[in-house]
Parts: C-alpha cells; sequence; structure tokens
C-alpha cells in the first residue's frame, strides 16, 4: 500500500518481536517503515518481506559505504526483497554512486535510491573536527549536487539544509530528513532538528522519525498527531 503521508517510522530494535508489534500498532495507510542497521542484523530479510506483506512500504536503511563492486552487489540484493527505498554514503565517492546507478537500472521496479550527505547528529564542531574545510552546509549542498549528477533519485540531509537543497537542485530531487522532533521533544543524539511542520515547510519530501514515535506510550496517536500536524487526514 502507498501513503501520501510522508512520515517514515524508525523501527530501531534489537529484535524482530517487538518491530512486529509496533508495525501492527500502525496503519500502511498512515506511513512507511525504516529497517535500519541494528534491526536488519538481527532480524535480516525475513522481516522485511513481513513488514511488506502487512501492506507497508519499506525503507531499506543500510547506508552502504564500500568500493563501487561491493556496493552495487549490495544494492542489487536489496531491490530482490522489493524494498521502496534504499540507501547509500555520498562520500563514497562519484564511481560509486554511478556504479549504484547502474546496479539498478535493469531491476524492474526498483528502489528510490538515495545518498546519505552528513548525518543529522553531526554539528559545525563536530564536522571541523573532521578536517573538512568549508561550512556544513556547504558540504551537503557539494555531496547532493553530486550525487543528482550520478543519478541518484534524492539525498538524506537535515531539513535545516532543506529549503537551499530545493532552491539549487528542484523539487523533483527528494530530500529525506531524519532529525525530526515535534516541539518539545527531547533531542537525543540528534543536532540538526526541525518540527514536521517546520521541515514540510522547508521542502522535505520525506520525515523519517524514530523515538518520537516508536518510545511514545501511544506510537499510533503519536504518528497520528504528527500527520494532524501536517494536516494531513488519512
Ligand atoms: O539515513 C538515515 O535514515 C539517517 C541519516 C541521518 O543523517 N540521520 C539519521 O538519524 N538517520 C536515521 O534516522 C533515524 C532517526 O531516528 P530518531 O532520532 O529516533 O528519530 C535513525 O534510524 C537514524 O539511523
Amino acid at each position: 500500500m502507498s501513503t501520501s503521508s510522508p512520515v517514515i517510522v524508525a523501527l530501531d530494535y534489537p529484535q524482530m518481536t517487538p518491530a512486529l508489534e509496533l508495525a501492527a500498532s500502525l496503519d500502511p495507510g498512515a506511513c512507511r517503515l525504516k529497517v535500519g542497521k541494528e534491526l536488519f542484523t538481527a532480524a535480516g530479510p525475513v522481516l522485511v518481506e513481513r513488514l511488506q506483506s502487512m501492506g507497508f512500504e519499506v525503507f531499506l536503511d543500510l547506508k552502504f559505504h564500500d568500493i563501487p563492486n561491493t556496493v552495487a552487489g549490495a544494492l542489487r540484493s536489496a531491490a530482490s526483497l522489493g524494498v521502496w527505498m534504499a540507501n547509500i554514503h555520498v562520500s563514497g565517492g562519484r564511481r560509486m554512486l554511478e556504479a549504484s546507478v547502474e546496479a539498478l537500472s535493469g531491476v524492474s521496479a526498483p528502489p528510490l535510491l538515495i545518498g546519505v550527505t552528513v548525518l543529522t547528529s553531526m554539528d559545525t564542531q563536530d564536522f571541523r573536527e573532521l578536517g573538512f574545510g568549508n561550512a556544513l552546509p556547504e558540504q551537503v549542498l557539494r555531496l547532493a549536487a553530486l550525487a543528482k549528477d550520478c543519478g541518484l533519485g534524492g539525498v538524506v540531509c537535515s531539513a535545516q539544509e532543506a529549503s537551499i537543497l530545493n532552491e539549487q537542485l528542484g523539487s523533483d530531487f527528494a530530500l529525506v530528513t531524519p532529525g525530526i522532533r515535534p516541539a518539545g521533544a527531547a533531542q537525543d543524539d540528534q543536532r540538526r532538528v526541525l518540527t514536521p511542520a517546520e521541515a514540510m515547510a522547508a521542502g522535505s519530501s520525506y520525515l523519517v522519525v524514530g523515538r518520537p514515535i516508536t518510545r511514545a506510550e501511544d506510537p499510533a496517536a503519536a504518528l497520528h498527531a504528527i500527520n494532524e500536524s501536517l494536516q494531513l487526514s488519512l
């Protein structure tokens, strides 16, 4: 099932059971689901298939970052699971990005291929420590422009960078934004954050939301409140 909600709920759980319980409490018409490194390492492809058979579109967030041949193979495996979205690190460089696009070119109904720019857990200080000479938003724009040039469908970035990316790269390039926190919610380890409504106003295409939903007393109600704040009645 497809949904008009931009919300992707991050299922960051250590095992299959709590992930399936949470999924069962949500409506596939009201969100998509993200399976990341922790859950996929524990539960594997079977879990992805279970979520899809419950009607959810799945973002397989394994952030591949390796030599071109290895990433291309990993993406072919992801595509064979029938996932809706998959991601790779743009900092793997042009040849890795082009090999990724090429790997999916022969696949029927391939996942939307998204490049990770600068993680939303990083702030300017973390970024400087890595020795980058330019400012953080400039680096996000540089990586996003490279991703677009290589044929990716969009990038993961902070919603704080969404308006500049939209302006420079056009609105048909998807912006997937984690670091979403409803007003008053704990920031946790995220650093570049915006509220759901602010992120949409800035030009985000999809909002990745984990703990504000999964750790809520009533996750379905927390998701509903976010959709309502976006004036979506689903
Ligand atoms: O690729 C991602 O999804 C991702 C990229 C990024 O820059 N920052 C980021 O937080 N994420 C993921 O988005 C989710 C955010 O979860 P919460 O911080 O709990 O809302 C986590 O599953 C992260 O792995």
